[in-house]
């Protein structure tokens, strides 16, 4: 954008700004000089396992709504309409499951990273693979992040880029490694704060600028943004009830039920309820943050469209003309550019924080430690704070990755968590689901996920050369002739009409998800009975979800027992507790405190059974 139109801050705003990466670093000091003062991984790690579920909660929300929310999805409700908005219901079920399926297992586990649950379950080979592809997908995402916040302000305010990506990645590589988990759960408190409130100011001062409630609902109703019900079943429409509501919960299964960033703050409650309450306190704020920036994109729609504006949005990209909107909005009002500045990178700081932590934590727990059991404490965190700091450099080159990607952030964001985080999903529902499945088939199945993931992402990508899908044009445009356009797109998709492989490319990317996860199930399956199935009394205890007598009991026993082979629980001498030694060669955590004792809760987690919890 040319100098002369480039908003400028004025010192309060750089000051918020330097106050917002002061308090982070700070609040990573405090926990780095109190309490065990991170000398041990269970501290540095899983925070003592002593966290209460507001702060979890909170937590749980900041790791996966970064500065490609904030800035993304204004720019999708603005360029596409509200269709997006439907992603709220898949908030449903995508945060039901984890509190009830995934959460009582990993939970009575005792685990330390996601993945041991893989090789209590199949073996070494398939926790290996489980992290390495969990390690791919947490860096790339993590270089859009990182990359986002910058280069948005970049376009629009000059702001300096790799000088912001430098000082946003060393702060958060600091308070992380200085300050383990518990710094990025509390800096996750404080920063979710300021991304609400950054995202609260621009629309209250948005609607007022656009001449009120009522003007702006006018102007958005005009501009036709407000997109019905669409239930068409075309699984290649990029955004319908179905991609965002039903394909949307795998999306949300694959980050809240097993990504280890989660997983991991779950496991650092005090208790299972706190787990499990931590997980549906993220209902009602996930619901508030998606409304806050479908909100700020309508907003902007009404604002915008109403004037002739495309010559300047025409000039930046797709998701900068958001924060060139705040700036506009914000002009003149000393301290709101900056306030909305520290909302996006307090956006971006919790999330990469998170995936920094959680980073160290499995390259700890996954390929370190088991390599050297008879490695020190004091040693082992020391190697984990180092780390941490790794892979803050490495991320900085992610940064420059996703210079060159070019998509909408948000859009790339989606891509990844499909196209990796769904095999994963899938590794999960083979392993909790299907008694019968083996290591052979978890690893095959993970591998076809993967390739039948990138296959079809990649291909979506290179084919899009053709722009099959016709972006909306600039909002000027659509002011005049609405029908025209909608006209022109069905027209214009029946000539390019897409079949075989490149109707198979132009599947919605919020499918990926479904689909690849769906692809390591069959497969697995398919490759465990011809490699010969698991017997139900070589599962390790505790890491099946009995889905058999939960969903499928409409189905008759016999196939039942063939598909699920319903585990028996354990009898009661079975459940005595093998005093806290190692249970299949993995630790079981620390022995029970007198007080989980009389909480009840299971003090044996790693060779106890969910069916017979439940049962109880
Ligand atoms: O904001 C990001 O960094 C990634 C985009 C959003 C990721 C998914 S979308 C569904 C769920 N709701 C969120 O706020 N984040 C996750
Ligand atoms: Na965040």
């Amino acid at each position: 954008m040319d100098p002369s139109r480039q908003k400028h801050f004025s010192v309060v705003d750089y000051v918020i700004f330097a106050v917002l990466l002061a308090a982070s670093a700070g609040i990573g000091l405090y926990y780095a000089l109190s309490g065990g003062r991170q000398r041990t991984t269970q501290e540095f790690l899983l925070a003592d396992r002593s966290m209460r579920c507001l702060p979890v909660s909170l937590s749980l929300i900041a790791s996966f709504q970064s500065a490609v929310a904030i800035i993304g999805v204004p720019a999708e409700i603005y360029t596409h309409g509200t269709q997006y908005w439907f992603m709220g219901c898949a908030y449903v079920l995508g945060l039901l499951i984890p509190a009830h399926v995934f959460i009582p297992v990993l939970y009575r586990l005792r685990l330390s990273s996601a993945y041991q649950y893989l090789e209590l379950r199949f073996s070494k080979a398939v926790r290996v693979c489980g992290t390495l592809t969990f390690i791919f997908q947490m860096v790339v995402y993590m270089g859009v992040c990182v990359y986002t916040p910058a280069f948005a302000l970049n376009a629009v305010t000059g702001f300096e880029l790799w000088g912001t990506v430098l000082v946003t990645g060393l702060v958060c590589t600091l308070y992380t490694t200085v300050g383990g988990l518990k710094a990025v759960i509390w800096t996750d408190v404080f920063q979710t704060a300021v991304m609400f409130a950054g995202q609260l100011a621009v629309i209250v001062v948005g609607v007022q600028r656009a001449g009120g409630v009522s003007e702006v609902w006018r102007k958005v109703l005009e501009g036709n943004r407000i997109s019905g019900l669409d239930l068409n079943p075309d699984p290649t429409e990029r955004h319908t009830f179905w991609t965002l509501g039903v394909g949307g919960v795998f999306l949300m299964l694959s980050l809240y039920g097993v990504n280890q960033a989660q997983v991991q703050r779950y496991l650092s409650s005090r208790t299972e309820r706190d787990a499990v309450r931590s997980c549906y306190m993220v209902f009602p704020s996930l619901q508030l943050a998606l409304a806050l920036s479908c909100i700020m994109g309508l907003v902007m729609f009404a604002q915008y469209c109403g004037e002739d504006h495309a010559d300047k949005l025409k000039s930046s990209s797709r998701d900068a003309m958001v924060i060139y909107f705040v700036m506009d909005m914000l002009q003149g009002l000393p301290g709101l550019p900056g306030l909305f500045v520290a909302c996006l990178f307090s956006a971006a700081l919790s999330t990469i924080s998170s995936a920094f932590n959680s980073l160290a934590t499995v390259t700890m727990e996954d390929l370190i430690k088991p390599q050297f059991p008879s490695m020190s404490e004091a040693r082992a965190t020391l190697v984990s704070k180092a780390l941490a700091s790794s892979y803050g450099l490495l991320c900085l080159a992610m940064a420059y990755l996703t210079h060159l990607m070019g998509d909408s952030v948000l859009q790339v964001a989606l891509k990844i968590f499909g196209m990796v985080g769904g095999p994963i999903l899938g590794v999960f529902c083979l392993g909790m689901f299907f008694p019968c499945a083996n290591s052979t088939g978890a690893v095959t199945g993970l591998g076809a996920g993967l390739l039948m993931a990138f296959w079809v992402g990649i291909g979506s990508i290179v084919t899009r050369s053709s722009k099959t899908e016709l972006l909306a044009p600039s909002c000027h445009f659509v002011l005049e002739s609405e029908n025209t356009t909608s006209a022109l797109q069905t027209t214009f998709r029946n000539i390019t009409r897409p079949s075989g492989l490149r109707r198979f490319y132009s599947l919605s990317y919020m499918w990926y998800s479904g689909f690849s996860c769906f692809t390591v199930i069959l497969t697995g399956l398919i490759i465990s009975f011809l490699t010969g199935p698991m017997k139900e009394e070589d599962v390790t205890p505790g890491t099946i979800y009995p889905l058999g007598e939960k969903l499928l009991c409409f189905l008759p026993e016999c196939v039942q027992k063939k598909l699920c082979c319903v585990t028996q629980p354990l009898s009661e001498e079975e459940r005595l507790p093998p005093q806290h030694k190692d249970c299949n060669g993995l630790s079981c955590g620390h022995p029970p405190s007198s007080q989980e004792e009389t909480e009840g809760l299971s003090s044996q987690p790693c060779c106890h059974n969910v069916e017979q919890e439940t049962a109880v």
